[in-house]
């Protein structure tokens, strides 16, 4: 197995991305959060545009999971969708490429398999994480032989089970195939959830949100105590 991989084994993965309408928008805010997880023992980091991916690279010493969010105005494929996209994400500096490997029609027309033929033709040293909404897709980016499987997208495609905690089941199953190794990605808040989703056979997991998103962090706090003084208060005598 591939070094860089075998370094991610029971690891957490720290996904760093802030989309423009963030206010930690931007490539120096990302690589000071990629040096905070370096720092903080992540065993790689996971991040969005050729800026980041640079800025990041210049930063910490950790492998980096690249990829390009993009719309297409003919597709709801926006991770790294197309051959352009991954050739930016390997030419600013991304030790491995995620990608979407969902079955929804791509915006270059290209089946999955022939996405992920084209990559290991052009690119064949770069390790391709595959990005899946279901069983089905994972098995079929089994097939495909990419080298990591992703549950990142379970519950952001229409058809796919949508749940407010990570999916554990889909990792359980895909991981139970003893095939590809599955990182456990998506809606992971705790440490323990980290562990749940190892003990279901996760060789490692991606965090994001929960270390890196200042305001959906703060979101979580405000909606849990919001309302307290209402019902808690006591009733003043007149
Ligand atoms: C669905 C989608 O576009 N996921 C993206 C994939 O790169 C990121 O926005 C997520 O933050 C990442 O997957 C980590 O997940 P979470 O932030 O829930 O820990």
């Amino acid at each position: 197995m591939n070094a860089m991989i075998k370094s991610l084994r029971h690891g957490c993965i720290v996904s760093c991305q802030a989309l423009e309408d963030e206010p930690l928008f931007g490539a120096s805010h990302m690589a000071a959060m990629a040096v905070a997880a370096e720092q903080g023992g992540a065993v790689a980091i996971r991040c969005n545009s050729p800026a980041d991916i640079a800025a990041i690279r210049q930063a910490v010493s950790l492998p980096l999971i690249g990829l390009y969010k993009r719309d297409y105005d003919n597709s709801d494929v926006y991770i790294t969708p197309t051959m352009e996209e991954v050739k930016a994400v390997v030419e600013a500096g991304a030790h491995m490429v995620a990608i979407d490997a969902t079955s929804q029609p791509r915006p270059d027309g290209r089946t999955i398999a022939e996405f992920i033929a084209e990559i290991k033709a052009v690119y064949p040293q770069v390790p391709i994480v595959a990005d899946i909404s279901t069983f089905e897709e994972g098995v079929h980016a089994m097939e495909l032989a990419v080298d990591l499987i992703s549950t990142t997208l379970s519950g952001y495609t229409p058809y796919s089970e949508q749940q407010s905690e990570p999916d554990l089941a889909l990792v359980k199953r895909l991981a139970d195939l003893n095939r590809t190794l599955v990182l456990a990605e998506g809606r992971i808040w705790t440490p323990d959830q980290c562990l749940e989703c190892l003990r279901a056979g996760a060789y490692a997991t991606v965090v994001g949100t929960a270390i890196t998103r200042p305001r959906e962090i703060t979101k979580q706090f405000v909606h849990v105590i919001r309302g307290f003084g209402e019902h808690s208060q006591p009733t003043r005598k007149k």
